[in-house]
């Protein structure tokens, strides 16, 4: 197997300071909201961005005058649903972020938010397939158990599904497992994150970082912390919303590797991606770790070979409820 190091200092840094070589127009899709607001922000700061095209339901060109001001490469533009915004958004697009759709009150699952943002996905996705199929699509929206297979099945219904190019953006699960662990140790590591992006999907691989030493009732509440810290910030916000701040880092970071991938940089990231690791177990996405290249997944690598026998028991629990949720997300784009 591959030694967890040297994966893990790949991918440590989570911005370029580089100029970009290539252009890239990246169209953030919910752009006005809690975390398309400062998403947009960082996409703004990355030099590697040339253009940046927000779309949502409301207030974008606000949005969009306001970042126009910082002095970085980007062309900035808004667009509203007026005057087919979503198509002109869109258009030309290399990479399109979509963190369109509601958040968690205290009390709800993610799931609970399938009702209102499955529609959304779907709808964007079918726009998507339509004008950039070649786009890289990167999807936020709640729940992305669910709404990956939901966009992933509307490019497939379109004819132009490409598997390498639709990524489920668990990244926030690696930024809130490395903090933890620096909260605990002063090194700040990667820690590979695995599964799904809900609950019990949401599997840490403690094993893997070189050096740590858990006790089992760290371990035990290390791992809870990151399978529900996503409640932390929910109960904190007291039904304000969930997590905008740490997700547009960690949504900004996933895009960052992506551009540094496409031009010509060997990068790897976890993500909820199409692969056939549980193909045995009937389920077709899986968050594992990903090399990725100029056409997005270059290579889908297997979970490492000495995980323990805790994480094994987390896989095997994750697969189950995984195996629930992408059916979800099928039926709901085939029963229409
Ligand atoms: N993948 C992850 O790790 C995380 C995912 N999320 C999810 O991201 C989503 C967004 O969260 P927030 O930004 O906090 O919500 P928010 O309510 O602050 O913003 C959502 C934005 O989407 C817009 N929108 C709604 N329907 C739209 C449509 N059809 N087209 C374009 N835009 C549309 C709204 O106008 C709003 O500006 C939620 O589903 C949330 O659960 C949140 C945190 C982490
Ligand atoms: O918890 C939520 O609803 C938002 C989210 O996905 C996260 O913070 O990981």
């Amino acid at each position: 197997m591959f030694a967890s190091r040297s994966i893990v200092s790949l991918s440590r840094r989570a911005f370029s300071t580089s100029s970009a070589q290539n252009a890239a127009k990246v169209a953030v899709l919910g752009a006005a909201g809690g975390i398309g607001q400062p998403l947009s922000l960082l996409l703004k700061a990355n030099p590697k961005v040339t253009e940046l095209s927000l779309y949502d339901v409301v207030n974008t060109p606000g949005v969009a005058a306001d970042l126009g001001h910082i002095n970085t490469v980007a062309k900035v533009t808004g667009f509203t649903p007026e005057n087919d915004g979503l198509k002109s958004a869109l258009d030309g697009a290399d990479m399109v972020v979509i963190p369109a759709g509601v958040p968690r009150k205290p009390g709800m699952t993610r799931d609970d938010l399938f009702k209102t943002n499955a529609g959304i996905v779907r709808s964007l996705a079918e726009a998507c397939a339509e004008v950039c199929p070649k786009a890289q699509i990167l999807i936020i929206s709640n729940p992305v158990n669910s709404t990956v297979p939901i966009a992933s099945e509307v490019f497939i219904k379109a004819g132009v599904y490409d598997p390498k190019r639709i990524f489920g953006v668990t990244t926030l699960d690696c930024v809130r497992a490395s903090r933890f662990i620096y909260e605990k140790t002063g090194n700040l590591v990667d820690v590979p994150v695995v599964g799904g992006h809900a609950g019990i999907t949401i599997i840490p691989l403690f094993s893997q970082v070189e050096g740590l030493k858990l006790s089992d009732e760290e371990r035990d509440a290390l791992t809870y912390r990151v399978q529900f810290g996503g409640d932390e910030v929910v109960k904190a916000k007291a039904g304000t919303g969930s997590a905008t701040l740490s997700m547009a880092y960690a949504g900004a970071r996933f895009a960052d590797s992506l551009l540094r991938a496409s031009e010509g940089e060997d990068v790897i990231e976890w993500s909820f991606v199409r692969n056939d690791l549980y193909a045995s177990e009937g389920i077709k996405y899986f968050s594992t770790y990903v090399r990725l290249g100029s056409e997005g997944v270059k290579e889908v690598l297997p979970l490492p070979d000495n995980l323990t026998d805790y994480e094994k028991d987390l896989v095997v629990k994750g697969v189950a409820e995984l195996q629930k949720t992408e059916k979800k997300g099928f039926d709901f784009v085939h029963s229409q």
